[in-house]
């Protein structure tokens, strides 16, 4: 099993609610993968403050007594201020009028061996191994806001319960991938990233899955045409959520045999493993809900 969510807000009077309604949606999905979870939140003012390149890196091995250090670190290397925090075991950076890349290069420096979960300007990407339900307590998930938020609960398949097993995969700008099932040729395909210059951080399938995506939009592709690019090049079982800066999307393999649900309304479209995860939004009575075809991209933008 496995189970994604994920919420895109259209309605802003919904924005202070996010991480509330993504809490629950993430704690119903706990008996999917109970191993360990992560979250990407959008749009947080404390987390990923507007105007500010963000970073979220674990393994730091950084304490709350030396933030202060940590911020005084990143900041001379990068040549102006950052804040920092920690949010449960995920040191979260950011620096005003600085973008994200460019703050990801110094905080590296500094952390040359953290696992970045993610970076971009808008995004924080929190991480655990444990129970979805408790991470979810310790991030202070419910007080969390925003306009775009992604879940997964994840029961292991393909690589260790680790950190850096866990999902989601940000592994380019503001970008986010989440996985239900397991890549067959995922093995063939880390080595042809390889042979371009891509490096990985895990063993994990859904890593490779991550940064094809990643590697397609770096190259100018749209969100859609990546996606459909993942359904000629893996083999395997897969349902995706993948979100970006502006997008959310969904697709699902040939046999689509790992479930997934969407509703549509005119306040927020979301997604989930199971309708559980999407029975008490607000106006759920009144969505338009499916389960999404074999091999079709469903996308929407902000
Ligand atoms: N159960 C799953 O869907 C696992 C997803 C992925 N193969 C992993 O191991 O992380």
């Amino acid at each position: 099993m496995c189970g994604i969510v994920g919420l895109h807000l259209r309605n802003p009077e919904l924005h202070p609610r996010l991480g509330e309604l993504l809490g629950q949606m993430l704690g119903e999905m706990q008996d999917r993968g109970a191993d360990s979870a992560g979250i990407a939140i959008y749009g947080d003012p404390t987390w990923s403050p507007a105007g500010h390149g963000c970073v979220s890196l674990l393994e730091t091995g950084v304490e709350a007594a030396e933030l202060d250090a940590a911020t005084a670190a990143v900041g001379a290397e990068l040549g102006s201020e950052v804040t920092a925090q920690l949010v449960d075991d995920t040191l979260v950076l950011a620096a005003a009028d600085v973008d994200a890349e460019t703050l990801l290069t110094a905080v590296t420096s500094v952390y040359p061996e953290a696992l970045v979960a993610g970076f971009g300007a808008d995004l924080t990407v929190l991480k655990g191994v444990g129970a979805p339900r408790d991470l979810v307590q310790s991030w202070g998930l419910p007080s969390a806001s925003g306009w775009q938020g992604v879940g997964h609960t994840r029961m292991a398949t393909e690589s260790a319960v680790t950190s850096s097993g866990a999902h989601p995969f940000a592994v380019g700008p503001e970008q986010c991938l989440v996985h239900n099932g397991s890549f067959s040729n995922h093995a063939t395909i880390r080595r042809e990233l390889r042979a371009e210059g891509v490096s990985f951080d895990s063993e994990n399938d859904t890593e490779v899955g991550a940064r094809f995506v990643a590697h397609q939009l770096a190259q100018g592709k749209d969100v859609e045409t990546a996606l459909k690019e993942v359904c000629t090049t893996f083999d395997g079982f897969y349902t995706l959520l993948v979100s970006n800066h502006d997008s959310f999307a969904v697709v699902r393999d040939a046999i689509a045999c790992k479930p997934a649900v969407i509703a549509e309304t005119d306040d927020w479209v979301a997604m989930a493993s199971e309708y559980r995860a999407l029975a008490n939004l607000p106006g759920v009575e009144n969505a338009r809900i499916w389960e999404p075809e074999p091999e079709v991209v469903y996308a929407w933008t902000r």
